[in-house]
């Protein structure tokens, strides 16, 4: 397939093939690597830009490559995916940039160099930012700022170095970038959601201030957001941890995290289209589910003696239908878990990473869908953290799911326990995903939603 490449006109045609023999080696070992498991067999451009020049001491590009892999057996030939990277070009790295190193190039244009991800250093994380607050045009990228919201100039970067799906930068303690790796074209739900319940006055998810985004053969693609940064935060998943390592619960915390998760539900739905799911769309989320439940046991062959009764939490959902239940749905988080609620200081509670699960489509990630996936999302990650430190604390997270429960109840006047057909279908789906993520990413996780899949398929709804 031949594409479009975008590339300023100081980039060199020879660049991606210097690099080619380091991205294949060092790609696949980054935790955002979404094709794990099959080899990278080259490389093709889809944009360049230079961003600081590669004869100066320190050369900036910035790249999306596509990377060629061969399709899973069985599976539909796929053309790749596309990965954003920024490329640093020194003569040789500093050890404190040492964690950073891409690798030496032999040949071309930076041959002799050291190339390195320049996202962990300070002046190309500057450069970013800069651009942000100039809302610059550089290539075929376009850096934004909403109007109104301003960025000082100088504050100082740091990179968040835990493993994610994305990479981010802190800007002096007041702004959070977050690139995205993987990149698709089209409307992207981590800026879209954000900006929509911003300009609904939703306090519970930092406001977007600029992004970049990249205009490509006609194509729009998202590939980064800033937002201001949550001093002092403390995410949702170390707080549960925390609290199970010395025996207390969490219930007013499960609480508070149900009311949060019910304010940002009414934003979205004032905020974007609302439908009614009837029997057609239910049978046919019904079958997506049983779709990616037999996909699932191809992948992760410890699922296939689960399958027939697994398969029954999704007929009970495509029975409900043919009686006549209908569900309103609306756009949801699509990912969430109790990594993605942060609590402030303050003790308010924000929620972040509006991505959906990563490896969906994006059509998909950006359909109306019943409020309860999220719910479904969260109650799945109670389980895990009772099941993921230390013998399982099974009363601990029913105390959470009941209070999450309830204090969803409060704030939207519908408790989520109230469609269980619908929420087992939902937390079915969730484990089935989690397994076949562990199992690509965390294999040593794995046991943790398979011990739910177990339960799943051997007890009947609470
Ligand atoms: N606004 C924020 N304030 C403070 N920390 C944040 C903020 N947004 C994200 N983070 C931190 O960055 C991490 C990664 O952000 P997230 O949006 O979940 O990215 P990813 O898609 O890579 O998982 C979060 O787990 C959280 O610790
Ligand atoms: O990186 P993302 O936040 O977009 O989400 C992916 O990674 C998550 C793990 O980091 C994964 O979440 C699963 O593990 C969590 C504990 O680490 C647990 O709280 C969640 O309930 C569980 O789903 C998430 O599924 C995946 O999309």
């Amino acid at each position: 397939m031949s594409e479009a490449v975008t590339r300023t006109a100081t980039t060199s045609p020879g660049l991606l093939a210097s690099l080619d023999p380091l991205l294949r080696e060092w790609l696949p070992r980054q935790r955002w690597f979404a094709g794990k498991g099959r080899p990278v067999t080259g490389f093709s451009l889809v944009a360049a830009t230079e961003l600081l020049p590669a004869t100066a001491k320190l050369g900036l590009y910035h790249l999306l490559v596509r990377a060629h892999q061969p399709s899973s057996i069985g599976a539909e030939p796929h053309p790749g995916d596309c990965y954003q990277l920024l490329i640093g070009v020194r003569e040789a790295l500093p050890p404190r940039l040492a964690p950073a190193l891409i690798g030496h190039v032999e040949e071309g244009p930076l041959a002799g160099r050291t190339v390195y991800d320049a996202l962990y250093d300070t002046r190309p994380a500057e450069v970013l930012l800069e651009a942000m607050r100039t809302r610059a045009r550089i290539g075929a990228l376009r850096f934004d700022r909403e109007a109104g919201q301003e960025i000082r100039a100088g504050l100082v970067p740091r990179a968040v170095t835990a493993e994610q799906s994305n990479s981010s930068v802190i800007y002096g303690d007041t702004f959070i970038l977050k690139l995205l790796r993987r990149v698709v074209p089209g409307v992207n739900p981590d800026l879209e959601l954000p900006l929509a319940l911003a300009r609904e006055h939703c306090p519970r998810v930092p406001a977007p201030t600029a992004w970049l985004r990249a205009e490509l053969a006609g194509e729009p693609y998202v590939l980064g957001v800033l937002q201001p940064f949550l001093q002092g935060a403390a995410d949702g998943w170390e707080l549960a941890l925390r609290e199970l390592a010395k025996g207390e619960d969490f219930g007013a915390e499960a609480r508070a995290l149900g009311r949060a998760t019910a304010e940002v539900h009414l934003a979205l739905a004032r905020a974007l289209p609302t439908v009614t799911l009837g029997h057609t769309q239910l049978q046919r989320l019904a079958d997506g589910m049983i779709e990616r439940l037999e996909a699932a046991a191809q992948a992760v062959p410890a699922l296939h003696p689960y399958v027939p009764a697994l398969h029954s939490a999704f007929s009970a959902l495509a029975d409900l239908a043919a009686e006549g239940q209908t569900w309103t749905a609306q756009r949801v988080h699509g990912d969430l878990h109790l990594g993605q609620c942060l609590r402030a200081p303050d003790g308010e509670w924000f929620l972040i990473d509006f991505e959906g699960e990563p490896a969906r489509p994006l059509a998909e990630r950006r359909m109306p869908q019943p409020a309860v996936r999220d719910i479904a999302g969260m109650l799945r990650s109670f389980d895990y953290a009772a099941h993921s430190a230390g013998p399982p604390a099974e009363g601990w997270a029913d105390t959470c799911r009941a209070a999450y429960c309830s204090g969803y109840a409060e704030v939207s006047g519908r408790d989520p326990r109230t469609d269980p057909v619908l929420l087992r279908a939902y937390e079915t789906d969730k484990a089935i995903y989690e397994v076949v993520y562990e199992a690509r990413h965390r294999p040593d996780w794995l046991s943790v939603p398979m011990t739910a899949i177990e339960r799943y398929a051997t007890t009947d709804l609470y």
